[in-house]
């Protein structure tokens, strides 16, 4: 039987390598779907797929997980296209202006927190957020709520007893608990964002396993890893591509002191990858799993434990519930 695998932020990095390698591992058995908000991208992205995958089941469907209405007519389609999801990649993410600490970069360079400030950006980069036009921070709905309502939205066709369904969530190790607050989930208040969205996945997830395993359903998270994608490039916009490029012996030389440089978008997606292969059974709902690269070039998977607790968790989904419940009264409204 086929399996059906949807993927949201398909048409770029990493998403995009995870589509590629998932067909170059079995082309025939494989219904992929690429969940994008820019069609004029998802075409692109399908057209280079098929070039390499001419046989490939590719198929597009329009979505901006930002927005609310955008998620729930997304997730009707999904209904009426497949019976079942075997394989739910939550991948799209956003870390818009971003601002590096050229000073505090400078100061973790000669500090023992060298290692950690390149595994992690801890304590380099803050974000300023934006509004959403459903008034939700931007990247809190786009990182977070919109994928929690997509999966709220695909329960019929994600939850099947006797044959698991998985949702594979990209987080990070960006995501610090002291970035997260429980009285402010959408981060109104602080300036990491971007952490903070990241760390209410890793809990969520732990939620959704609470929740959804005896349905079926099985959640994971995993790091990519430092990868150089749009969304890094971002970082350091006055800093043109061809000065990255430039960077990457030095990169290569980082990477023998932190294997979570794996810089490539396919060394990126090892995780996801890997996870693809697991008895979603056997995996652990409390660890984060990495995608690593080790000094020789040498792609691996390994687990880490998370720094979250039940409670927390629970909480969080609890928060969660009530902020969809608000948001779809006020979609009701507006289309009356
Ligand atoms: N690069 C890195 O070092 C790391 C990345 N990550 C995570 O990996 C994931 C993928 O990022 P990466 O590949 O690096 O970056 P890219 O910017 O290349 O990919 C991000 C993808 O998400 C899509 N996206 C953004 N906003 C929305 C939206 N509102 N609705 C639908 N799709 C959207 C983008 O689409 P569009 O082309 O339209 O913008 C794009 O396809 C993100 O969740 C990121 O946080 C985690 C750790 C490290
Ligand atoms: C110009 C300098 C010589 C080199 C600057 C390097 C930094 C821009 C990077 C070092 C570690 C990187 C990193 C991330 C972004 C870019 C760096 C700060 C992330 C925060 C990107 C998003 C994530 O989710 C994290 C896992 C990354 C961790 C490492």
């Amino acid at each position: 039987m086929n399996k059906v695998v949807l993927v949201t932020g398909a048409n770029s990095g990493i998403g995009l390598a995870l589509c590629e390698r998932l067909l170059s591992q079995d082309t025939e058995g494989l219904q992929l779907c690429l969940a994008c908000r820019n069609m004029g991208r998802a075409q692109a992205a399908r057209s280079a797929l098929l070039t390499s995958h001419p046989t490939a089941q590719v198929a597009l469907l329009q979505m901006d997980t930002s927005s609310i209405s955008s998620v729930i007519s997304a997730a009707q389609e999904i209904k009426l296209r497949y019976n079942r999801l075997d394989y739910l990649y939550l991948n799209a993410g956003i870390m818009p202006n971003p601002q590096f600490d050229l000073k505090g970069f400078f100061k973790g360079l000669f500090s023992s927190k060298i290692i950690t400030m390149f595994a992690t950006g801890e304590g380099i980069l803050t974000q300023k957020d934006g509004v959403t036009s459903d008034g939700l921070r931007e990247i809190f709905a786009t990182n977070l709520f919109g994928h929690f309502l997509l999966i709220r939205e695909l329960e019929p066709v994600l939850c099947h007893e006797g044959r698991p369904s998985q949702l594979i969530w990209t987080s990070s190790s960006n995501a610090h608990r002291s970035a997260f607050n429980l009285e402010d989930i959408q981060h109104q208040r602080g300036t990491q964002p971007y952490s903070s969205s990241k760390y209410a996945s890793d809990l969520l997830s732990l939620a959704l396993n609470t929740h959804y395993n005896k349905q079926g359903l099985y959640s994971s998270v995993i790091c990519p890893g430092f990868v150089m994608t749009s969304l890094t490039y971002g970082i350091l916009p006055s800093f043109p591509a061809f000065l990255w490029t430039l960077l990457i012996p030095l990169f290569w030389l980082i990477r023998i002191f932190t294997n979570t440089f794996t810089l490539t978008p396919y060394n990126g997606a090892e995780a996801l990858v890997w996870l693809f292969k697991q008895k979603p059974e056997s995996l652990d709902p409390t660890v984060k799993y990495q995608s690593l690269t080790s000094g020789l070039g040498n792609n691996y998977t390994q687990a880490r434990k998370m720094d979250i607790d039940l409670e927390t968790s629970k909480a969080l989904y609890e928060k969660l519930l009530q902020l969809e419940s608000e948001v779809r009264k006020k979609l009701k409204r507006k289309v009356k």
